[in-house]
C-alpha cells in the first residue's frame, strides 16, 4: 500500500513515511492510495476474532511488508494490553435498539486512547528500526494531548510539545496533560482557542523547511494513522451486534469536532462494512452539521459548550471527505478548500448536496438539550453519558428508524467533564487514576497564540 495525498502533489510514499510526513507536504492530507475491499466473507471469518486479532487483519491491509507480521502483532498488542476492559472497546446497550460502544477504557479514559497508544508504540518502533528522530507536535481541545503525552511519555528519542487553548479544557483535560512531569513533555497553554492551536501546527508543518530541520511529526488526525486505527472499532461493534442478528440496519452516531472519527466510519463503509447511516452529532459549533444539511461549510463563531473537545469550527479532516465527494479529484479538493480561505466558506452544488446527504444524517446539540439527555438517561436507564456521548445520544434519538439499530461512539468517561455532570445534580465519584491527579504540581507555560510564539518554544525545546 502506497499514500497520496489529497493535493496531488505527493503520491507513491509507504506507510512508515506517511505516518512520519504527517501532513502531507503540499499542504493537503494523506490517503489509501487505493481503498482495501473487505468482502462478506472475510467479514463473517472476522466474527469470532478478540480486539487484538481484528486490528492486526485491518492493519495488515494498510502496512503491507513494511513492517513484519510478528512485529505489527507485538505493537498491536502491546498498545490494547494498556486498556482496562478485556474487550477494548465494549458494547453496551442502553435501551431498546440503542448502544455505546464505550470507547474509554484506555490510560485516559477517551476513544483517543485506541489510536494514540498504537501511535506512541509505532513512532517508538519506527525509531529505534530507522533511527528517526521524533520530535511531536500537537493540538488539542483536551482529548489528543491527554492521550498523546500518555502515549510517548518517557520513551527514548521522542520529544513532544502539545498546545491546548488556555482555560479552555477541562480541569481533569488540564491536569492529566499537565502534570505529568517527564522531561520528554512540553505544554503550552494557548491564549485563544482550539482553532488557534491548530491553524498554528498546520502552518509550521506546511513550512516544510521547519517541519524537516526539527523533525516535526503529527498525533493529531491529520496523520493517517489515527484514522486507519480508528477503522477497526467500527469493525469490532458490527461483528458484535451481527453475531446476535443486531446489524442489518446498523447506524453509529459519531460526536465528532475535527471530523476524524466519523471520517473513520466512512473508510470503513468504503471498505464495505454495511453501516446502514452515519450519524454525525455536533453540538453548538456546527459547522459539520450545517455542512451537512444545508451544503454549506462556513466557520462561524466560536461558542463555549459542555463539551469541549467539539469546541472546533475548522475540522482538519473535511479535506479527506471532500477529495473522496468529488471522486478523488485533487484540482477540486484543492480549489474548494483554497475557497474557504479566500472566501471564508464553501458552497457545494445540488448532485454533490444529494451525494452528502445519502453519507451522513447530521444534528447540532445545543447546550441544555446535552444536559438533558444526561439527565434523562442517567434517570430512566441509570447510564451516565459524558457531555460529548450525550450530543451523540441525543442525535441518535432523533434520526434513528424504528427498525433501525444505532451504537453511539462513546468517546470519553464522564469523570473528565464533571463541570457538566455536576449541573445535572448529579454526583460521580471519580476512577482513582483521575482523583490522583488533583494533589499533583502541574507544567506549562501559557504562550500568545502566534506562530512565532509557538515557534520560539520549539526551537527551545526539541
Ligand atoms: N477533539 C480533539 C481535537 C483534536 O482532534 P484530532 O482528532 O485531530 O486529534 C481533542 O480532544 O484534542
Amino acid at each position: 500500500m502506497h499514500y497520496k495525498s489529497t493535493r496531488g502533489q505527493v503520491a507513491g510514499i509507504g506507510f512508515i513515511d506517511a505516518i512520519l510526513m504527517g501532513l502531507a507536504d503540499d499542504g493537503g492530507l494523506l490517503v489509501p492510495e487505493y481503498i482495501p475491499q473487505v468482502s462478506a466473507e472475510t467479514l463473517k471469518s472476522w466474527q469470532s476474532l478478540s480486539y487484538v486479532e481484528l486490528a492486526t487483519e485491518i492493519f495488515s491491509l494498510f502496512v503491507n511488508d513494511e513492517i513484519p507480521r510478528s512485529d505489527l502483532e507485538k505493537l498491536v498488542q502491546d498498545s490494547y494490553g494498556t486498556f482496562r476492559h478485556p474487550e477494548v472497546t465494549p458494547v453496551r446497550k442502553l435501551r431498546d435498539n440503542r448502544y455505546v460502544m464505550e470507547l474509554f477504557h484506555g490510560p485516559t479514559f477517551a476513544f483517543k486512547d485506541v489510536a494514540l497508544q498504537f501511535l506512541g508504540n509505532l513512532y517508538a518502533y519506527v525509531s529505534r528500526k530507522t533511527g528517526s528522530v521524533i520530535h511531536i507536535l500537537g493540538a488539542t481541545s483536551g482529548d489528543t494531548g491527554a492521550s498523546a503525552i500518555e502515549g510517548v511519555r518517557g520513551k527514548e528519542g521522542i520529544r513532544i510539545c502539545i498546545l491546548h487553548p488556555h482555560q479552555k479544557v477541562s480541569k481533569v483535560q488540564e491536569l492529566q496533560m499537565t502534570t505529568v512531569d517527564d522531561a520528554n513533555v512540553l505544554n503550552l497553554a494557548v491564549e485563544g482557542t482550539f482553532d488557534d492551536c491548530q491553524r498554528i501546527i498546520k502552518e509550521l508543518f506546511a513550512d516544510v523547511d521547519f517541519k524537516h530541520r526539527y523533525h516535526l511529526r503529527a498525533i493529531n488526525s491529520i496523520n493517517i494513522a489515527r484514522i486507519l486505527a480508528q477503522t477497526v472499532y467500527y469493525f469490532y461493534a458490527y461483528l458484535q451486534l451481527a453475531k446476535q442478528g443486531l446489524a442489518d440496519k446498523l447506524n453509529f452516531s459519531v460526536p465528532t469536532g475535527n471530523f476524524g472519527d466519523i471520517f473513520a466510519g466512512y473508510l470503513a463503509q468504503r471498505m464495505g462494512l454495511p453501516i446502514h447511516k452515519l450519524i454525525l452529532a455536533t453540538n453548538e459549533n456546527n459547522i459539520l452539521e450545517r455542512f451537512v444539511n444545508e451544503g454549506v461549510y462556513q466557520p462561524g463563531e466560536f461558542r463555549g459548550t459542555y463539551s469541549p473537545s467539539m469546541d472546533i469550527q475548522v475540522a482538519s479532516n473535511f479535506e479527506r471527505y471532500l477529495f473522496y465527494l468529488y471522486g478523488e479529484n485533487t484540482e477540486d479538493a484543492a480549489a474548494l478548500m483554497s475557497l474557504v480561505k479566500t472566501e471564508g466558506k464553501l458552497v457545494i452544488p445540488d448532485d454533490k448536496k444529494a451525494t452528502v446527504a445519502a453519507d451522513f444524517a447530521a444534528h447540532a446539540v445545543e447546550n441544555d438539550e446535552c444536559l438533558a439527555v444526561i439527565s434523562q438517561y442517567y434517570d430512566d436507564y441509570s447510564y451516565l453519558l459524558d457531555p460529548h456521548t450525550a450530543c451523540g445520544v441525543a442525535a441518535a434519538d432523533q434520526l434513528t428508524g424504528t427498525d433501525e439499530v444505532t451504537v453511539t461512539l462513546s468517546t470519553a468517561h464522564p469523570a473528565k467533564f464533571n463541570e457538566a455532570i455536576a449541573l445535572c445534580e448529579i454526583k460521580q465519584s471519580y476512577p482513582e487514576q483521575i482523583e490522583a491527579l488533583f494533589s499533583k504540581p502541574q507544567h506549562l507555560k501559557i504562550v500568545k497564540g502566534t506562530n512565532e510564539a509557538v515557534q520560539d518554544e520549539l526551537v527551545r525545546f526539541f
